[in-house]
This record gives structure tokens, sequence and C-alpha cells, in this order.
């Protein structure tokens, strides 16, 4: 800063030449060096106690042999260290689990923290453009906090003031590939909090055997797989409508199948009715007994279960209207459940345009008043684009496997889901790696969250309708 100060001027004065302006040299005020020690003994005195507050166990772990070293000896030591560690290790092996909540996964976070994040916090944010230099100075986003699952570090952030989450999501490659993880996904956790998941493994990698069939009556949500973070994936069918989104072999049967086996109880019981509509005749037919004839293959007869679903519809809404507003299944209004495989044979492709908008119509119309009357619909497709189905966002739920281009992440589960994580264009195309996985917004929160669809597979469909039957048979009988 240039400064006159007062009876200085002259000694300041470093240009004289009379055609150009007047320059004064920077006024230099002079730090007692004693100033200069004591600011950073403080500094360093309260980075040490922000050091052992943040990390209690860390620095118990690191003082307590010190200390002993230098008051004991070597033998002493020796004992402080291997006694408690024997210890550790006996309960790691005696229960992992316990031992891995308590303490294993709490050194793992506090290792990662260190050695990953710390480490490579200021140029991964510098160079994906998170952190900002304002009048010389580096302002980073702060790394809060480090914890890890079995699976995933979870990293707190908190963002610099001004920071949009869509900031933070239009970066996730280049935090994936800074903090070398395959993908990152991006969550509020709070008002300029986020949470950043980082997999360390994929606990979905691994193909899951079909959900035995539940012994309670139910009508959902169904358990029809598992979640990334283990626990199980409940499928939410009754009172709303699911659109299944996945290009060829990406595993919409397992999806289906799965959700038909967890309702099959309450099929047994007369509360739930299967209808279902399988233009492909590959995918529904193999367990066309358990929808007790209501099942259709050619367009013509597809339509008119359709159409006889929204008659059902309608004469319960005729009924119900003034009663009651949401749908209680009995055996005299039992839940519908009106399935159709790849939804677009029906649609886009039907070559009879009469018939098209017959179809067209009927699903429309039972997805935007089915739900409170206890009629849904399950309906799967390869190609989600508009033209191919125009009511797509009559569906309230929607499921995207593997798809094959990244912008139809955003037309199944909604603007904004790929930036956030969901990619759904980057599950893998072989089998046992990626069929059944996917990616849902469940009702709880705005958040992809990413899924595996155990696997139904023919003997166990050939097992459910032959019990299925038989129960039937039995039932007829016993009349
Ligand atoms: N959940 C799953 N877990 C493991 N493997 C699966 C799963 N679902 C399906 N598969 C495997 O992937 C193959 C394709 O699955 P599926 O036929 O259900 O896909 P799709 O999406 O219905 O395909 P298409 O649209 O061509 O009918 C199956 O034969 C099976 O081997």
């Amino acid at each position: 800063m240039l400064r006159r100060l007062p009876g200085d001027e002259v000694r300041g004065l470093v240009s004289t030449t009379p055609d150009t302006a007047v320059v004064f040299r920077p006024a230099v005020v002079h730090t007692p060096a004693i100033v200069t020690v004591l600011i950073s003994l403080g500094r360093l005195v309260a980075g040490l106690i922000r050091t052992v507050l943040a990390h209690p166990i860390a620095t118990v772990v690191v003082a307590v042999p010190g200390v002993t070293w230098t008051r004991y000896g070597w033998l002493a030591t020796v004992i402080v260290v291997t006694v408690p560690g024997s210890v550790l290790a006996g309960w790691a092996v005696a229960d992992r689990p316990l031992f891995d909540r308590w303490v294993g996964l709490r050194l793992l976070a506090f290792w990662r923290l260190i050695w990953i994040y710390r480490r490579h916090w200021h140029p991964v944010m510098t160079i994906s453009g998170l952190a900002r230099h304002v009048h010389d100075r580096d302002y980073l986003p702060r790394l809060v906090r480090v914890t890890c699952t079995s699976w995933a570090d979870l990293i707190t952030v908190r963002m610099l003031t001004g920071q949009s989450v869509k900031d933070w999501a239009d970066r996730i490659e280049h935090l994936a590939h800074g903090f070398g993880a395959t993908s990152c996904r991006v969550t509020v956790a709070r008002a300029g909090l986020l949470t950043l998941t980082f997999p360390r493994r994929d606990p979905l990698a691994v193909p899951l055997p079909a959900v035995p069939i539940p012994d309670e009556v139910s009508v959902g949500p169904v358990e029809i797989g598992r979640c990334e973070d283990g626990t199980p994936w409940r499928l939410k069918v009754h009172g709303t409508h699911v659109l299944i989104a996945g290009a060829t072999g990406a595993g919409k049967g397992s999806v289906i199948w799965s959700t038909v086996r967890g309702l099959l109880p309450a099929v047994r019981a007369g509360l739930v009715q299967i209808w279902a509509l399988d233009p492909k005749l590959m995918e529904l037919s193999f367990g066309r007994a358990l929808f007790g004839g209501r099942y259709a293959a050619d367009p013509e007869r597809c339509a008119e279960l359709l159409e006889a679903a929204v008659k059902t519809m309608q004469e319960r809404a005729g009924r119900f209207s003034g009663v009651r507003r949401d749908h209680v299944p009995t055996v005299e209004d039992p839940f519908i459940l009106v399935v159709v495989d790849e939804v677009a044979f029906l649609t886009a492709y039907q070559a009879d345009k009469g018939l098209k908008l017959r179809i067209t119509a009927a699903l429309a119309t039972l997805t935007t008043q089915g739900r409170a009357v206890g009629v849904g619909v399950l309906a799967a497709l390869q190609d989600p684009r508009k033209d191919v189905l125009s009511i797509r966002n009559l569906f309230p739920d929607k499921i995207a496997l593997r798809l094959d281009e990244s912008e139809q992440v955003d037309m199944v589960l909604g603007g904004g889901a790929r930036d956030r994580g969901a990619l759904a264009d980057r599950i893998s195309p072989r089998p046992d790696l990626g069929a059944g996985v996917a990616y849902v917004r469940l009702e709880t929160s705005p958040d992809p969250v990413r899924v595996r669809a155990a696997y139904v597979s023919d003997t166990d469909i050939r097992d459910m309708a032959a019990t299925f039957t038989t129960d039937a048979l039995d039932r007829e009988e016993a009349r």
C-alpha cells in the first residue's frame, strides 16, 4: 500500500523525474520478533489442542507408549503395546462385525482421513475448481469428518459460502478420480454440509438368490433385493405405480418376479390379484399359473385386460366416492397389480393405431386414477424416451437398471439424478456383475440409492407356480 507518512515525504520519495507522478515507497511496519514468535507458538498450541480433541483415541495410542518409554523403559512399553494389541486381535477374531463397528472402521477412517483425504484435499479441491482464490487468499471447502462403513467412505464437507450442491454434483468425476475411488455420490447432510460417498468396494457385485417367500400376508412394501448399504430393498407397489427401465438383459425380469414372489402370500389370501400383460411372450408366460387366468399376450387381449382393469377401477371409484379416500385390500376389493413387460410393444411399437390408442388411454387412466382405489401398474420398458412412452411421468416411482446412454438416466429418475451419482449407464453389462443392479429414488429421499434385485431363476418360478397351483387346487377342494 502506498501511504504518505507525516514528515517522511522526502525520505519516501523514490522518483524525482519532473514529468512523472510522484511515487512514494510503501510504508513498512516492522513487527518485533517476539510478537511473531508468540503468534506462531499460539497457532502451534491451538493446532495441537484441536488435533487432540479431534482424535482422542489416536492421541492416546501415540502418547501412552511414548510416556511409558520415557518413564519406565522399553520392557514396560512392550507390555503396554502387546497386551491391548492381543486383546483387540482376539476380539477381532471372535466377533468381527462388533470389532469393526467399534474399532476397525474407526481406525480405518482415521487412516484414510490422514493418508487419502487430508493429503489430497488441497490439490483435488484446487484442480477440480471447488476451491477459490480471492484477494491473494485460498479458500478451501472444509473437510469436516471421515467415517467408514463396510463398503464406502463417507466424507462430510462444509461447502464454501455461496457454493451450491450442483457445483459439487458437476464434479463427481474429478472427486472420484482425485481420491482414487471408482465413483462419488453427493447428498445433502444439512444446510451448507454435504456428504460425499466414495465406495471402496462394490457390495452388490455378487448376484443375490431369490428372497424367500415371506410368511406373513402383506401387500408391501415387498422385499425384492438389497440396497448398497446392506439393508433390504423394499419396493412399494400398493398405492403407487412403478416404471422399470433397463436395456436388454439389464434384469427387468428379476424386479418383476421378485415383486410377484413377495406378494404370493397375499395372492393366496385373496388380498392381491396380479394381472399380467406379456406382449413379448417370454417373461411372464413362464409363471402363467400364478395369474389365475388374468394373463394376456396378444395386443388385442392386452387391451381388453387393461380396459377390464379400468372398469373395475371406475366401479370401485363409484362405490368409494365420499366413503373413503384410501384403499384397504380385502377379499372383496383386492389390490390389483397390473404387470406389463415391455410396455413399448403395446404403445410405441404397436402398428394397429386403434389398439395403440386404446392401450395408451387405458394405461393413462389407470396411472392417473388407480392408486387410491387399489389398482397399481408395474411396467417395464427398454427405451425410456418420451416418444416411446408418453405417459412415463405418470409413474411416481421409477427404477433405472442398466441404461445405454447417460441422458436416459435423468429421463427415468428425474433431472439431476445422474449428477448426484445415479450412474445407471455405467452399470456393468456382464450379467453376473450388473444384471439386476439399479438406481432408485426412494420415497424417503431425493438422493438416488443403488440397489440390486434378487435373481428369481426359472426353477424358482416353476416352484412358485407349482406351489401356488397346488394351494389353489387345495382351496377348490376344500370348498
Ligand atoms: N438380479 C439378477 N442377478 C443376477 N443375474 C441376473 C439378474 N437378473 C437377470 N440376471 C441375468 O441376466 C439375464 C437377463 O435378464 P432378464 O432377461 O431379466 O433381462 P431383461 O432386462 O428382462 O432383458 P430383456 O429386455 O431382453 O427381456 C438373465 O438370463 C440372468 O442370467
